[in-house]
């Protein structure tokens, strides 16, 4: 490459609007991106190194170019597209890594997966690999259920992305000519996300990362009868403002998951009604969403509080539903009822157990109000982000 090469991409968290633990059963879910979002430095080097700086992680490692082209091979058309022995080979750069290093489980995939999309996306573009820096930051929380690792898999893949279109262009001005990330991009991205996400969690819907890469709301459903995957941008949305609110409390997906499936498996019609009245939740809330947007467009306040209230009412109840297949928790129900005092309706997002709920702020209430329910949540142990749903998805800066 003739001049050094820096730029900048950045991707959204989400978070679980409706859906959790039904969508698991094929139902629709609805998932949004937060403004708490990923960053990652890519600058090329003349170091014949990969280096890593993985600052949430507090982790930093260079790789020696030749270590990969020893254990890989030089030339990139080596392997078929093999994603199987993409991950193979990205396994044993880490083996023979970990001769000199000692990774947690956390850094080890984060690296894994670096070292995967390299090779994917390398081959995939039939360019060789070269020596760069990445440096990797996150406004999110680790392991706690609000996409971190789809906005770490979406930021990876953009960076190494357009990396490798960069050098595979013929121009002079090659890096003016991509300043954004066009539609058909965030496709690619979003493909090569969901795979790493694969790496990260074995068996992934895929909703988290198309959140992250698209940002706004997503509705995600399995198709009857074929069980395709269905995304759908609900573009015209209102954009929300939420308290994400923490529990401090750890919980494990696939306990929770587990959890739900013994309830089904010793009383499935019961648990079948419960799922689908959380469909059908799901359902109104896309077309509230939208009526929203539209209410508010036309300053018609009366319906937008209608409308806010028929909202409120659906979070109050799918947490209600939730509980009833047992993977709420004391401090969850305890932030519902701490909010239900300031007229403010929560719910648990994402597994339960512990982790997150969500408290919808309707844009009449008093700003008072708001902040005195803070308060009380701070004052009783949670830790509050006060934020807007619906940021917007894979970004780049150019320099
Ligand atoms: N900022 C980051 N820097 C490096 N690695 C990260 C970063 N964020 C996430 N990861 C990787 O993603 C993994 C976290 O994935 P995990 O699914 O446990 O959490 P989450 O994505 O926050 O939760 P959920 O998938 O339920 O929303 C970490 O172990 C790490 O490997
Ligand atoms: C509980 C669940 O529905 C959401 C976890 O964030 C599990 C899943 O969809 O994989």
């Amino acid at each position: 490459m003739s001049s050094p090469l820096k730029f900048i991409v950045s991707a959204p968290g989400k978070v679980i609007l409706f859906g959790e633990h039904s969508v698991v059963y094929g139902k629709p879910a609805l998932a949004a991106s937060i403004n708490k979002r990923t960053v990652l430095t890519f600058e090329t080097t003349d170091s014949d190194l990969i280096e890593i700086n993985l600052c949430n992680l507090n982790f930093a490692l260079s790789i020696p170019l030749n270590l990969i082209q020893y254990l890989c091979g030089k030339s990139i058309i080596l392997l078929p597209y093999d994603y199987e022995k993409l991950l193979q080979m990205s396994e044993n750069i880490i083996k023979t890594l970990e001769k000199n290093v000692n990774f947690n489980s956390q850094q080890r995939m984060s690296v894994l997966c670096i070292l995967y999309l390299l090779h994917n996306i390398s081959r995939t573009m039939q360019v060789p690999v070269r020596s760069f820096k990445i440096t990797v930051s996150s406004d999110l929380i680790i392991g706690a259920g609000t996409g971190s690792s789809a906005s770490y898999s979406v930021c990876v893949a953009a960076a190494l992305y357009h990396f490798f279109r960069i050098i595979n262009t013929n121009s002079n001005y090659k890096e003016k000519l991509y300043s954004l990330f066009t539609s058909e991009d965030k496709k690619i991205i979003n493909e090569y996300a969901f795979a790493c996400e694969q790496v990260i969690h074995g068996k992934a819907s895929g909703i988290d990362n198309f959140v992250c890469t698209y940002g706004s709301i997503a509705e995600f459903s399995n198709e009857e009868g074929t069980g395709n995957k269905n995304f759908n941008l609900l573009e015209n949305s209102v954009q929300l403002r939420i308290f994400l609110i923490n529990t401090g409390m750890d919980r494990s997906t696939a306990k929770m998951v587990k959890i739900v499936s013994e309830l089904y498996s010793r009383n499935n019609n019961v648990i079948d009604i419960i799922l689908n009245a959380m469909a059908e939740i799901s359902k109104k809330a896309s077309l509230f969403l939208i009526q929203l947007k539209n209410y508010e467009n036309e300053n018609d306040h009366k319906n937008l509080k209608n409308v806010f209230g028929q909202l409120e009412d659906l979070v109050s109840i799918n947490h209600g539903l939730l509980a009833s297949l047992t993977i709420s928790s004391k401090e969850l129900d305890s932030i519902v009822n701490i909010t239900k005092k300031y007229d403010l309706h929560s719910k648990l997002t994402g597994a339960g157990g512990g982790g997150f709920a969500f408290t919808l702020i309707p844009p009449y209430i008093p700003e008072e109000i708001v902040q005195n329910c803070k308060k009380e949540l701070i004052y009783s142990g949670y830790t509050i982000d006060d934020i807007t749903i619906g940021d917007i998805g894979v970004d780049i800066k150019i320099f």
